[in-house]
């Protein structure tokens, strides 16, 4: 086990009001490419919050034997990288300073030549090194979403947790980043945990899945094959559905219709 969670209680609160998300919710992620699926709502965001150390909550979150809530901020960020859902995208900086911004804590006081090499190559990574000197707020909304990743992936960190990487990505960049995220998990031996919409991606690529339900409740978790139901889609997301297998035995999700009337 990579991540384990244990009795985590979370409320947000708002005008002195209290918004439960989280009661005694116990669960844990794997070695290698997470995925956390479940509806708008169910709380994918705040889970990748709470692990990257950014809410205040009851319970323990482990990252190995380490307990989460006892190290520093400094340490925090020099074990995981986290990529927002919501990016701020006024930034006037050009694309390969801010994925050197990403690199921060590693920088000294003077941008080294492999320090940009470095940047490039993740720029390549992710086929965007021709936008380097481009500013942000000239981007589209695609591309910007391409830079905030290569930011969090140029850190090299030891877990990388992803809130909806591939939405506002066209069709093949959503399956070339998930193809990097898999040659990532193998070949820098990072770990990651993606909160994703897209069960179709969610069962190619991860080897680990966990379902939330709207509720902020467990409901399951293990490999695609396991996690990938009609039963699931049924009673966690509200649809009817059909699931198939592929010729690698990946499920395939083929969606029909809402179980409510609208
Ligand atoms: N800052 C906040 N203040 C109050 N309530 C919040 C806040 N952020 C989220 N919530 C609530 O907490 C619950 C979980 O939200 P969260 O963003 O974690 O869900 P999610 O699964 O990531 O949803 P989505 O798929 O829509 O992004 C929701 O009911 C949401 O309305």
């Amino acid at each position: 086990m990579m991540i384990k969670i244990r009795d985590l209680n979370f409320s947000y609160r708002k005008n002195k009001k209290l918004h439960k998300v989280f009661d005694s919710l116990t669960v844990y992620f794997e070695r290698g490419f997470n995925v956390i699926l479940g509806p708008n709502g169910a709380g994918k965001s705040t889970l990748l919050k709470s692990i990257f150390g950014l809410l205040e909550y009851e319970g323990e979150i482990c990252y190995g034997d380490q307990v989460i809530s006892t190290l520093t901020r400094d340490e925090i960020v020099n074990l995981m990288s986290y990529l927002p859902q919501i990016d701020i995208d006024k930034s006037t900086l050009s694309v390969l300073e801010m994925v050197l911004l990403g690199r921060l804590p590693e920088l000294g006081h003077k941008v080294t030549d492999k320090d940009l090499e470095l940047a490039m190559n993740t720029l390549k990574s992710l086929n965007i090194d021709h936008l380097a000197l481009r500013k942000i707020n000239e981007l589209s909304g695609g591309q910007k979403k391409l830079v905030f990743i290569a930011q969090t992936l140029s850190r090299n960190p030891k877990l990388i947790l992803l809130d909806e990487p591939v939405n506002s990505l066209d069709l093949q960049k959503q399956l070339e980043l998930c193809q990097l995220l898999q040659r990532i998990v193998v070949s820098r031996k990072v770990d990651i945990i993606v909160a994703l919409h897209d069960i179709n991606l969610a069962a190619r690529y991860a080897q680990h899945i966990v379902v939330l339900r709207d509720d902020g409740t467990y409901y399951s978790s293990g490999l695609s094959g396991e996690v990938i139901t009609e039963e699931m889609l049924h009673e966690v997301y509200g649809v009817i559905a059909n699931v198939s297998l592929d010729e690698d035995n990946v499920p395939i999700v083929s969606p029909i219709r809402s179980i409510r009337t609208v």
